[in-house]
């Protein structure tokens, strides 16, 4: 697959597992397999949306954060720049579809939280506790993860699978390049923090240890929305 996100997200996927273990099991995940070949019952895809749709608020306030840890006019109009299309235009996304349903945004919006509560509050401790780094860390899996499955998907999806408008929304290149930018702000965040050897640096680990943490509570993400509503 030809895809660049960047030397640091290139460094924490092979830290987690790479083309096996942890990031294998968030990135071919049986709810994504669902996606590709249609299989996925649209229950589990309408739960999935509705809990999304409260994730994407509380990721809103992760990347809110990052516009307060920012140390350079980059990172500053790059974070703000999330924050705005999270809001304003990513969420239209479970809103169009659940509107087809026949569910209000504001029904969304009150949608009860629960089983994954615990994945956005820990990026947010993450920037709380720690700086710009230890927050892209635990972002950048759920940016770049949702990239590779989408241009997986998008050259392997079945003919005619219901997901086909999800598959697209992150196959596109607008969306591609959002990652290819992603990883590139990234990476300028960690030579300037890190230097030139990040990996040598005393704080790679906890780096490290943050990108397979929010990698593992991704998995815990499909796997609640195949499990559909209690
Ligand atoms: C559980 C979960 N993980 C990742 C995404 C994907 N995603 C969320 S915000 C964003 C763009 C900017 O950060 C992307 C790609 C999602 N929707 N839900």
């Amino acid at each position: 697959m030809s895809f660049d996100y960047g030397n640091s997200f290139a460094l924490w996927r092979e830290g987690a597992g790479g083309a096996g273990g942890a990031w294998h099991d968030y990135t071919h995940h049986a709810f994504v397999e669902g996606l590709r070949d249609g299989s996925l019952p649209r229950e589990s895809f309408l739960h999935y949306l509705k809990q999304d749709y409260v994730f994407l608020v509380h990721f809103s306030r992760a990347w809110s954060l990052a516009v307060v840890k920012s140390e350079t006019l980059e990172e500053l109009r790059a974070c703000a720049a999330t924050v705005n299309a999270l809001v304003n235009f990513e969420m239209g996304l479970h809103v169009k579809t659940c509107a087809a349903e026949g569910i209000t945004e504001a029904e969304l919006f009150a949608a009860e939280e629960f089983e994954n509560m615990a994945y956005t509050r820990y990026v947010i401790d993450a920037g709380m506790q720690g700086d710009y780094l230890d927050l892209m860390a635990a972002l950048a899996p759920c940016v770049m993860g949702y990239g590779e499955i989408g241009l997986r998907l998008g050259r392997e999806a079945v003919p005619g699978t219901p997901y086909q408008d999800w598959i697209d929304t992150y196959a596109r290149e607008e969306f591609q390049q959002v990652c290819a930018e992603a990883g590139a702000m990234i990476d300028n965040a960690v030579r300037r923090r890190l230097g030139d050897d990040p990996a040598a640096s005393p704080r790679w680990a906890v780096l490290q240890q943050r990108f397979t943490t929010a990698t593992e509570l991704e998995i815990g993400f499909w796997s609640m929305g195949l499990r559909g509503p209690k």
